[in-house]
């Protein structure tokens, strides 16, 4: 199976590949008005913070005091507006537009896409900077690839794992260590994944960090440390100390649980996209239509009455009967509402920080590690690197190891300057493959939490005893204003599959609105 499939995947990202070349040495794709460089020509940028100067950061939230007035929606106008071009967002808009209702998208970026990113390599190697992966079960993104037509290829995994505990290299974490995550998943499967606040033991949970569980249950501090950083650090991109045991469950129960959100064969990171998910995000932008998204149209300011919403984007004026907001609520949290977001809405968005990570690509120009049986796949219960994985491509002879560090360990790097950034990463890596790992071609990052149309990632995670009292406001909406983006999903929550649940519920709600206001709405 594996061979087959393999053509299949290179047939077609040749095809990609040739089909965004351009002449100026630049990739780009021009679809319905849209368009988004993709790849960085003449060389690759050795830092994010040249990166960063690919893309275009709008102005940020602000602009002037507004009324809106006895106005009324024009039918002949937008229905319903977006807010954001992420999965999210598009996934509602797809779903509006089926339904036959008019829709625009506001984009801040000059990209749609949002946490997903891709860039190339010269030689054509796929960098996803943001998402990357798909699994069995997000059976929404599965769809999504087939409908337009994409392909997916599976992780690079050639050889063993390895893990490194304790400052010593080894094969495996100690079986304690599974069945500390098997309560955790017990725990998990007692949740109602659209309520878990109602659990009966929801508010104990909630009160206990999983710092302060995993220093009472794990029978030791290493396999404490390891686990925080496995399951705080590598789902949330945080510490154990910043969410409680109800987060976590929460997260578990909404991916199926530790082996399926952890697992690359079987699990979450088992497929990636032939051209990455900002591939599929172009398409789906593509499959609404010319003219629905609106690209470089950062929303400041949303205000409803009794009869429509009306949106600003600096010095633009939009007006319709709702409006989908499909951001993260901590982004959702720096626009201004008038009226005044109720007080649990808004304590919910004070309450749902972004994560903070660092992915980083170290890239060879061969996969050294694969001749000494090592799979890429790293586990670290210390130091400045918590995961790595083989980001090889089948079509690319370059060799691509992804750096992953998370919480404390990301913000501490994203103090350093570049040069040390690349330095402290080059040495941890290499106590896990080898001195070989020091002969970098280059580095390649995209430091999201600077990013100011994301602020974070992977995504939001309520605070200790969040969910207890502002959880029942993620995803009630507000007046005219419905709440989208994969932090309010209920299934694959913080990723691609839940911000596509997420738009398409949001979307749901708005129809039955315009069904109840407007009668014969089709
Ligand atoms: C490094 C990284 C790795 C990840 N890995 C994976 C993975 O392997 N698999 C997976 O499934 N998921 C992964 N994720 C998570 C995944 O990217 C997100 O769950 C998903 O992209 C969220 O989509 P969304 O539409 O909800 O939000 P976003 O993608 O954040 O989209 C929100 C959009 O709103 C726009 N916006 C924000 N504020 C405004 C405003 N005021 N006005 C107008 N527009 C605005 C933003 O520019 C953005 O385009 C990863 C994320 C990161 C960052």
């Amino acid at each position: 199976m594996a061979g087959p499939r393999r053509d299949t995947t290179r047939r077609a990202l040749r095809a990609q590949h040739s089909r965004r070349r351009r002449p100026d040495g630049g990739d780009a794709v021009e679809q319905h008005g849209l368009s988004h460089r993709t790849t960085i020509g003449g060389g690759w940028p050795e830092t994010n913070a040249d990166l960063h100067r690919t893309e275009r950061h709008g102005s940020g939230v602000g602009g002037e005091d507004f009324d809106f007035g006895p106005e009324r929606v024009d039918r002949g106008m937008t229905d319903v507006l977006v807010v954001g071009a992420g999965f999210s967002g598009l996934a509602a808009a797809l779903r509006l537009i089926r339904a036959g209702v008019q829709v625009r998208v506001l984009e801040a970026r000059d990209r749609v896409g949002g946490r997903a990113l891709t860039r190339w390599l010269d030689d054509g190697t796929q960098l996803d900077l943001g998402a990357q992966w798909i699994g069995p079960g997000q059976d929404r993104v599965y769809a999504l690839v087939r409908r337009y037509a994409l392909e997916t290829f599976p992780s690079a995994s050639v050889g063993a794992p390895a893990v490194l505990w304790d400052g010593a290299r080894r094969d495996a974490a100690p079986d304690v260590a599974s069945r500390v995550v098997d309560l955790l998943d017990g725990y998990a499967e007692r949740l109602d994944p659209a309520a878990p606040w109602t659990a009966p033991e929801a508010a104990r949970w909630d009160a206990t960090t999983l710092g302060d569980w995993l220093a009472g249950t794990a029978p030791d501090p290493v396999t404490a440390r390891y686990l925080d950083r496995l399951l705080a650090g590598g789902l949330l991109a945080t510490s154990a100390s910043q969410v409680s045991v109800l987060q976590m469950a929460c997260y578990l129960r909404s991916g199926g649980g530790a082996r399926s959100l952890l697992g690359m064969v079987g699990g979450a990171q088992q497929d990636r996209i032939v051209g990455g998910p900002a591939a599929l995000a172009e398409a789906m932008a593509a499959g609404l239509g010319p003219g629905v998204v609106r690209l470089s149209t950062p929303v400041d300011t949303i205000g409803q009455d009794d009869g429509s919403v009306v949106v600003r984007a600096e010095a633009e004026r939009f007006e319709a009967a709702a409006v989908v907001v499909a951001v993260p609520p901590a982004l959702a949290g720096r626009i201004r509402y008038a009226p005044a977001l109720p007080a649990l809405r808004d304590g919910l968005t004070q309450r749902m920080p972004m994560g903070s990570a660092l992915k980083t690509h170290a890239i060879y120009p061969a996969p050294f590690w694969r001749a000494d049986g090592w799979s890429g796949v790293a586990t670290c219960s210390d130091g400045p690197i918590t995961e790595t994985v083989d980001n090889g491509t089948p079509t690319s002879a370059r060799g691509v190891l992804t750096l992953f560090s998370y919480g404390p360990a990301a913000n501490a790097l994203r103090g350093m300057a570049p040069p040390a950034r690349t330095a402290t990463l080059l040495d941890a890596l290499a106590a896990i493959a080898g001195p070989a790992a020091r002969q970098v071609e280059m580095v390649v990052d995209h430091d999201w939490s600077a990013d100011p149309w994301t602020r974070g990632c992977f995504g939001g995670a309520l605070t200790p005893g969040a969910w207890q009292e502002y959880g029942p406001s993620l995803r009630a909406p507000v007046g005219r204003i419905h709440w989208a983006g994969t932090e309010t999903a209920t299934h694959w929550t913080g990723y691609l599959d839940g911000a596509v649940e997420a738009g398409e519920r949001a979307a749901a709600e708005v129809l039955s609105r315009l069904s109840v206001t407007s009668p014969g709405y089709r």
